[in-house]
């Protein structure tokens, strides 16, 4: 079967910053696949360049087999994409948000108001789809530019920190549907998050990224008990404990600034009224 997605020895250099420093990875069709790292590890720019936004200089990008250089139409009709900016319109009821991406993405005419009904049902936003996104709660408008991603059925779901700055149960509700579409569809998943206990909840596995290299790749199950063993000792390292170790002692002021202080960053509902 081919992967979903094949990254190998993939690079990218702002200026002097090598943001993405040689990655290899693949990602097999249905996974959730979580990419964590703290602010600056190269995650957004890695999807930038999966995402075709940014061209690949160096290595190679594969998604379900097209190179993201030189196939790059036949991978963004494979892929939706949430970025961390803010991509719904407020002053648009959530029903014409989703409406707007169908036409973006060239969803056939006569399917276009089944497929926006099919996307927001699928996130839960059918009952509020006739509301002004202005008036949405950060989870909501979070689900809406989910449904926006999931109009043109997507094979890879490309969700780049979609959790930052909601509260916990909102937070919850996100994945509930991410989980649910999932299950409906066998999509593929590439979340980033900075929330290493959601990657540990929702994640089937997870890449830990530190200064443009991947430091590690497994299930979160395998990552804890890798460093359980070399540790010993009885009690399950958290997935924070496991990134510590990998990173060494260049992590301390990167996990401060990285997991722990979200605060100043997505303020969805704010920022859409
Ligand atoms: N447009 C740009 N110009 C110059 N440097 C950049 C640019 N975008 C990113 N960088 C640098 O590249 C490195 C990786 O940044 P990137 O945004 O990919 O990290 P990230 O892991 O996604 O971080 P965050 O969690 O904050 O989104 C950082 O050192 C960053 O300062």
């Amino acid at each position: 079967m081919t992967d979903a997605l094949g990254l190998t020895g993939l690079r990218y250099r702002f200026g002097k910053v090598e943001a993405v420093a040689g990655v290899d990875l693949t990602v097999a069709e249905g996974e959730i696949f979580g990419l964590l790292g703290p602010n600056g590890a190269g995650k957004t720019t890695a999807i930038r360049c999966i995402t075709t936004l940014l061209p690949v200089p160096s290595g190679m990008v594969r998604v379900f087999g097209h190179d993201a250089s030189r196939e790059r139409m036949a991978v963004r009709r494979l892929l939706g994409y949430v970025p961390q900016q803010l991509s719904a319109d407020g002053n648009l009821t959530g029903r014409e948000n989703v409406a707007m991406f169908a036409r973006v993405f060239d969803v056939p005419r006569r399917e276009r108001a089944a497929r926006v009904e099919q996307a927001l049902t699928a996130v839960g936003l059918a009952e509020a789809s006739g509301r002004m996104a202005a008036t949405y709660s950060g989870g909501m408008v979070r689900r809406l530019e989910l449904a926006q991603a999931l109009v043109s059925a997507p094979r890879l779901l490309i969700l780049d920190e979609p959790t930052i700055g909601l509260d916990p149960i909102a937070r919850t509700g996100v994945w509930e549907h991410i989980n649910a579409v999932r299950a409906a569809t066998g999509m593929t998943v590439l979340v980033t998050t900075h929330y290493m206990d959601e990657a540990d909840q929702y994640c089937d596995r997870i890449g830990l990224m530190h200064r443009g290299v991947l430091r590690a790749c497994a299930t979160p199950y395998r990552l804890k008990e890798d460093l359980r063993a070399r540790q010993g000792g009885d009690g399950v390292p958290t997935l924070e404990e496991v990134f510590r170790d990998l990173a060494g002692s260049g992590l301390e002021g990167e996990l401060e600034g990285g997991f722990r202080d979200v605060r100043s960053t997505r303020r969805t509902a704010t920022r859409l009224g």
